[in-house]
């Protein structure tokens, strides 16, 4: 733990389903928090009730992650604050629609919510964490990041990024007592869905998870040393036999030569 700080975790999009149920475990947890998103209104009520419920100290910072300014301000909040041991890259947006069809607005929303944010939100605290030699960064990226789907192909573009991102990060802070956990959840019951061509209606009952499953699979996860948690799959052995295909087609790009089949005049 930091000198003599009570830890403090940073909860990004905590206003609402994941983050809240983050918030709310780890201020049972023990923690401290610090909790980000644009409805201030709704962390205030939060903060309220976990000082009732567990004494908890919450800091409530209002920002929008997709301006360049109030991110700006949460790197250097998150920069110069030794007590943060956890920072839960969670907030982020899903806009559906064709490609083609969506806004430019939406388009910039996700890349700058999801992508962006995330990864200098996570530049700020690691220097820190590695420093101290503790702290965990927590990814939340999506089942989407494995497997795209047409109305939301950015999104999971986004979020295929944050398992990359992740991967790396991990191979980065190796060696060291700093985490880094990447969650891939499927479809969770939260306001994501509201106002989309998707409302949560329409999804098979039986798919969806509720936050309190998903956030304590995530952080048994964790507990666990995992560095990927996939809240929903049964058999844990599906990761590791995708995973070793992966390094098997990835050890064999690394082959100066083309492949036969794109030689011409050769056969396949
Ligand atoms: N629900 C699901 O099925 C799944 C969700 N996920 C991921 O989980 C994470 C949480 O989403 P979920 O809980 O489902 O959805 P919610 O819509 O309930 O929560 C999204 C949170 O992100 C915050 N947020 C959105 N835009 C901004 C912004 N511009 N600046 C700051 N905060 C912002 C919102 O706060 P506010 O609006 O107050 O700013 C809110 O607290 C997301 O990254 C999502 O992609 C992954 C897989 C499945
Ligand atoms: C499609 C979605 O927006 C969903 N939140 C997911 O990540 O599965």
């Amino acid at each position: 733990m930091a000198g003599n700080f009570k830890p403090v975790a940073v909860v990004t999009g905590a206003s609402s389903g994941i983050g809240a149920g983050y918030a709310r475990r780890l201020a049972a947890r023990g923690y401290d928090l610090a909790l980000v998103a644009r409805r201030v209104e709704r962390l205030e009520l939060l903060a309220r009730e976990l000082g009732e419920a567990h004494g908890t100290q919450v800091e409530v910072i209002g920002a929008d992650l997709g301006q360049e300014a109030d991110i700006a301000r949460i790197e250097q909040w998150l920069a110069g604050n030794p007590a943060v041991t956890m920072l839960v890259n969670n907030a982020g947006t899903s806009r559906m629609g064709g490609t083609g069809a969506l806004t430019d607005a939406d388009v910039a929303a996700m890349l700058t919510i999801n992508v962006t944010a995330l990864t200098r939100l996570t530049r700020a605290v690691l220097p820190g964490f590695v420093a101290r030699n503790e702290g965990a960064v927590v990814n939340i990226a999506s089942a989407l990041a494995l497997h795209s789907l047409p109305l939301v192909s950015i999104y999971s573009g986004t979020k295929a990024y944050v398992l990359g991102f992740s991967r790396g990060l991990q191979e980065e802070v190796a060696g060291t007592n700093v985490r880094v956990q990447v969650v891939l959840p499927a479809a969770v019951a939260t306001e994501i869905y509201d106002g989309t061509i998707l409302p949560l209606e329409q999804l098979p009952p039986e798919i969806v998870m509720s936050v309190d499953d998903m956030v304590d699979a995530s952080l048994a996860g964790l507990d666990r040393g995992e560095g990927i948690t996939l809240p929903s799959v049964a058999d844990g052995a599906l990761w590791d036999a995708y995973d070793a295909a992966r390094f098997e087609l990835f050890t064999a790009t690394q082959n100066g030569t083309p492949a036969a089949r794109y030689k011409s005049g050769q056969a396949a």
